[in-house]
């Protein structure tokens, strides 16, 4: 999955939407994350279609069940030949470890296991919500923090937060370690659902490895030229970031 490509939320409940939505972006190889919606309601065929139509996929399950049976689904998951899914690390290490095995045990033969990351906290979550809500000790970052931890622990690739925390995240894990960021947004004024918001640009200099983008997108008037304003953004200043990261 090229990280220089948003990967973009196809939030539809048809797969016949799905293909009516593609038909502006002509050839074009895309990052494309296939949620509950899309997956519930059209399964594993859509994925295998979207695979032969040559786009990489990151399937956006969020399993969060016990280690047995995470582990059963990741296996059958891993038949599919996605690029890269997901679970909630509030399942815990155990269950994490049990995902990652699953995953290496369905996958073919010759080819790559599918990257495996944990969801830490929503980017629908708001401090207030969480310190009411979850009755932690912590901050909200630091709660992100933990579970992104736990999540390097159980030998998962990275983690799903906000690109607001994905410079910590590196710093005190690693490099290395995979941040995968929705709650993009063109103008921070029009936040949806999403709390933890940020630019193409804002994630691109907070050191995202990935971004996720839904609404901005498909919701758009017009979504191919949305979809390259927003390549253009992240991938211009990703490249600016490296330079001036160089040159220090
Ligand atoms: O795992 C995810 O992809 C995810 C985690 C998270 O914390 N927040 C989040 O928004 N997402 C997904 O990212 C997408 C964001 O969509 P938009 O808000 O429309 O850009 C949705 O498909 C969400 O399900």
């Amino acid at each position: 999955m090229e990280k220089r490509k948003p990967i973009i939320a196809l939030d539809f409940n048809k797969a016949s939407e799905v293909h009516a939505f593609l038909t502006s972006f002509g050839d074009e190889k895309l990052n494309i994350k296939i949620g509950m919606e899309l997956f519930y309601s059209s399964g594993p065929d859509i994925v295998i279609d979207l695979i032969d139509s040559n786009h990489d996929i990151f399937l956006d399950l969020k399993l969060h069940d016990i280690p047995n049976t995470v582990q059963k689904a990741m296996k059958v998951l891993a038949q599919l030949g996605v690029g890269m899914v997901n679970v909630h690390a509030q399942g815990g290490r155990k269950m994490m470890e049990a995902a990652r095995e699953g995953l290496e045990q369905g996958t073919p033969p010759g080819q790559t296991r599918p990257r495996l990351i944990a969801v830490t906290q929503l980017t629908s979550l708001s401090e207030e919500a969480f310190k009411k809500e979850q009755k932690s000790f912590l901050s909200l970052e630091e709660s992100i923090l933990d579970y992104a931890k736990l999540a390097n622990t159980a030998g998962l690739d990275g983690v799903v937060c906000s690109p607001l925390e994905a410079k910590i995240i590196h710093e005190e894990i690693s490099e290395k370690f995979l941040t995968v960021t929705p709650g993009i947004r063109l103008e921070t004024k029009i936040t949806d659902d999403q709390t933890r918001i940020a630019t193409p640009k804002q994630a691109a200099l907070g050191g995202s490895d990935y971004i996720v983008v839904g609404r901005p997108i498909t919701k758009a008037e017009n979504p191919f030229e949305t979809y390259q304003k927003i390549q253009n953004d992240w991938e211009k200043t990703l490249k600016e970031g490296v330079q001036s990261n160089d040159n220090q």
